[in-house]
Formats: structure tokens, C-alpha cells, sequence
């Protein structure tokens, strides 16, 4: 058996210990034919550019309305702050996170935009993209959220990777009363529509669902066979992020259940069976502290993890330490190796997934430190 069907997919659910005990060491063993013994991580800095926000997630804490005392958006000094910090501490990417088009809804941030010389968010995130690129070593991955074809187009030259979550498919969680309501771009063919965008313009891409928002086990197959489906077109989706949702006090969703870590290790199993095997496939550990689960249910790769700045969209969880990760992740027999923000694959064809000057860049500093090749496939 290599792939599920989509019966097996739904039936993993309820699947009795022993016939899950079976598919779990089908998903261990291939990410180890794929992915070997090492698992990955990013030494990266989160620079959150905005938190104002078009959208109201009911989960998100990161976003404010313009008025709170919190609503910001950095200057380019402060970026570049944060920026150079990492690039001290050894970090290589700088990871972009920010909040969707605030200038469509919001004229305070229009007027912000204004005093920082530009007409929107993606306007000054291609400048900073800019900046970070010609005055240090680090390389950008931008997770705006959604993109039109033209954002994809202009960002591409300045950034190695880009990312959005699909999160999930389901249009119910739209409804009012639901973690969607309200979100523009949180449309699932929005979402959809953005991957696709990646796909023609050849980026590679960073996707991922978010678990325990309200959504069903079968549209959670129905999110992971989306997202298989654009890479088996494009062949651009490098990651996949399974995240669990994380209740946060003063959110719409405070009291909303999180998932238990059944629920993300099936999850994480159905994943690893459902999307092809070239397909990175990743989970935070900042947000779980069992990490051997993980490990058992086929993952690869534990994300970002910075060494100078916090998680900006699960504040109150603590990133561990890379040593603490390492010796946890050798307990489970594997090695903890730094990748960077672009996946080996893409390298071998820089001239179709990277604009020129950043394809070079990348050749020096893969010759000169030789970072997670043994991945290339
Ligand atoms: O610190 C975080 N990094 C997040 N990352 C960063 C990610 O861990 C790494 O930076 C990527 O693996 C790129 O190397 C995301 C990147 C995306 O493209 C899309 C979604 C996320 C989500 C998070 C997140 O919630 N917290
Ligand atoms: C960066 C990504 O983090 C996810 N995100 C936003 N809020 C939460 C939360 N409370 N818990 C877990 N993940 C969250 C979103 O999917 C976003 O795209
Ligand atoms: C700050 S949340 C991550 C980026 C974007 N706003 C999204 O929800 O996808
Ligand atoms: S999760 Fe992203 S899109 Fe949703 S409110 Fe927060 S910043 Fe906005």
C-alpha cells in the first residue's frame, strides 16, 4: 500500500488501535525511505510586519484593530533591528508574517502606509524583502496570506519561499459563529485560488491545515487532498504544516476545546499517507511537548525556530531550545539537522523556482556549508 484511499482516509478516524498501529508504522516508515533519519528545522526570525488585519479569525490574538494601544506596523529600522539580531545569532531566514491587506478595510493604516511611502501592505513587505536581501546574509519567506497573481509575481524576485496556510477547505466555518466568519480571505477558493497562483508562477510553497477550528475529519481529507492534488499540477508544495489550534483567552474562540494528541497523531499519520512523499511534512514544537508522537506518526521537519524572536501567533508558547529539540529527537533514534526557508528539491531547478540572482545566492551558500543536502532526491 502506498497512498490511502479516500474510504481509508475517512476510516482512520475510528480506526481500531491495532489497525492504526499498522498505518502509523506505514507513515513512519515512509518518511524514513524519503527523508531518512534526520529530521529539519529553520534557524529563522519572525518579523511580524503588521498585526492589522482585513480579517477576524475567532482564534487569532496576533491581530489588533487600529484604536488598541498594540496596532502597528514596524518601521523599517525596527526590521531591520530584528534582522540583523539573527543574522548575529546564525539565523538564515527571515520569516514575514503578517496581516492581510488592513489597508482595504482600515484608514489608519492606510495613513500609516502613506508616511512609510507606500499604497499597500505588500507594497512595503517587497521593499523590506528588498532591504533584508541586499544588506544581509538572511533569506525571506513571506506568509502574507492571500496573494493575487500580480503579489505572487512581484514578490517572487525578492523572496526564496512564500506560505499560506489553506487551514481548511470547509466553507461552514465561514458561518457566523464559526472561527471564519467575517474573513474574506478565508474563503477556501481564495486560499485555493493563491495556491494555484504559486503553482503557475513556479514558488515554492508552504501550506498547511489548522486542526481543531471546527472543521470534520473529512474536511480535513478534503484540505489534505486539495492541497496533493496542486502539487501533483505544480509540484511546488515543499511543506505541509500540520498545526493544532491553541485556545487563546480573549478570542471568540477562548473556549472553544483544543485538539488532543490523538487527534494530531492521526491527523499527522493521514497527512503523511495522503500527500505525496516528496512533500515535506511538518509540526510545530512549540505548541506539543510529546514530541516522540510525532516523530512515530511520519513527520520530517519541526519548522521555524528562532533564537532571537518569539512565536508572534502563539505568544505564550516558548520555543525550545535547538539543543533541548535535538537530544529529544535523537531519543526517538533520529538527527536534528538546520535546512533552509527553500527545500533541496528546489535547488535543482533554481532557473524554474528562483530568480536569478537569488538561485546564485543560494549556490555559495549551499557550497560554502552544504545545508541539508543529503535531502536532495
Ligand atoms: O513561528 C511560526 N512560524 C510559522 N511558519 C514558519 C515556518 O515554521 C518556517 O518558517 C517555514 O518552514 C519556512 O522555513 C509558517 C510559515 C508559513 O509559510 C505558513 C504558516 C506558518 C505558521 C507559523 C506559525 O504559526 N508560527
Ligand atoms: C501563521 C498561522 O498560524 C495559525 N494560527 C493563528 N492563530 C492560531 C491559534 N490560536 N492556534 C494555532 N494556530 C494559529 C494560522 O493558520 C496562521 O496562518
Ligand atoms: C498572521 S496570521 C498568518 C498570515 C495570514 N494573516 C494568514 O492568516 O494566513
Ligand atoms: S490569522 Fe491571519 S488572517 Fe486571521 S485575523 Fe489573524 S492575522 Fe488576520
Amino acid at each position: 500500500m502506498t497512498m490511502l484511499t479516500r474510504p481509508e482516509a475517512l476510516a482512520l478516524k475510528t480506526a481500531s488501535p491495532g489497525e492504526f498501529d499498522d498505518l502509523t508504522r506505514h507513515a513512519a516508515r515512509l518518511r524514513d525511505d524519503r527523508w531518512g533519519k534526520t529530521l529539519t528545522y529553520s534557524r529563522k526570525v519572525f518579523v511580524p510586519l503588521t498585526n492589522m488585519c482585513r480579517d477576524d479569525c475567532g482564534y487569532c490574538t496576533f491581530v489588533q484593530k487600529p484604536g488598541s494601544p498594540n496596532a502597528r506596523i514596524m518601521t523599517p529600522d525596527e526590521v531591520m533591528a530584528v534582522v540583523r539580531e539573527g543574522e548575529r545569532l546564525g539565523c538564515k531566514e527571515v520569516l514575514f508574517s503578517l496581516g492581510e491587506k488592513p489597508e482595504l478595510r482600515y484608514p489608519e493604516a492606510r495613513e500609516a502606509l502613506a508616511r512609510l511611502g507606500h499604497v499597500s501592505m505588500i507594497d512595503y513587505l517587497i521593499e523590506m524583502c528588498r532591504r533584508v536581501l541586499d544588506e544581509t546574509s538572511l533569506l525571506p519567506h513571506v506568509n502574507a496570506g492571500t496573494l493575487s497573481d500580480e503579489e505572487v509575481a512581484r514578490l517572487k524576485p525578492v523572496s526564496v519561499s512564500m506560505g499560506m496556510m489553506l487551514e481548511n477547505v470547509s466553507r461552514r466555518l465561514l458561518q457566523r459563529g464559526q472561527a471564519h466568519y467575517a474573513c474574506p480571505d478565508k474563503v477556501p477558493t481564495q486560499r485555493l485560488r493563491t495556491l494555484e497562483r504559486a503553482g503557475q508562477h513556479d514558488v515554492p510553497f508552504t501550506t498547511g491545515i489548522l486542526i481543531g477550528i471546527g472543521e470534520t475529519w473529512e474536511e480535513r481529507v478534503d484540505s489534505l487532498q486539495a492541497i496533493n492534488a496542486q502539487h501533483r499540477h505544480y509540484g511546488h508544495i515543499q511543506e505541509v504544516i500540520v498545526q493544532n489550534f491553541r485556545a487563546k483567552p480573549g478570542t471568540a474562540m477562548a473556549n472553544h476545546p483544543e485538539p488532543d494528541l490523538d487527534d494530531m497523531v492521526r491527523t499527522l499519520v493521514l497527512a503523511r499517507l495522503t500527500l505525496d512523499p516528496s512533500i515535506s511534512l511538518q509540526a510545530p514544537p512549540n505548541l506539543e511537548s510529546r514530541f516522540s508522537a510525532y516523530i512515530g506518526a511520519g513527520i520530517n521537519d519541526w519548522g521555524g525556530i528562532s533564537p532571537v524572536t518569539i512565536d508572534h501567533i502563539n505568544p505564550e508558547r516558548a520555543w525550545p531550545q535547538i539543543e533541548a529539540l535535538r537530544q529529544a529527537t535523537a531519543r526517538c533514534g533520529y538527527g536534528l539537522e538546520e535546512r533552509l526557508a527553500v527545500y533541496p528539491r528546489y535547488l535543482k531547478e533554481p532557473q524554474r523556482f528562483l530568480a536569478a540572482p537569488l538561485a546564485e545566492r543560494l549556490d555559495d551558500i549551499v557550497r560554502e556549508d552544504g545545508l541539508a543536502l543529503q535531502q536532495c532526491v
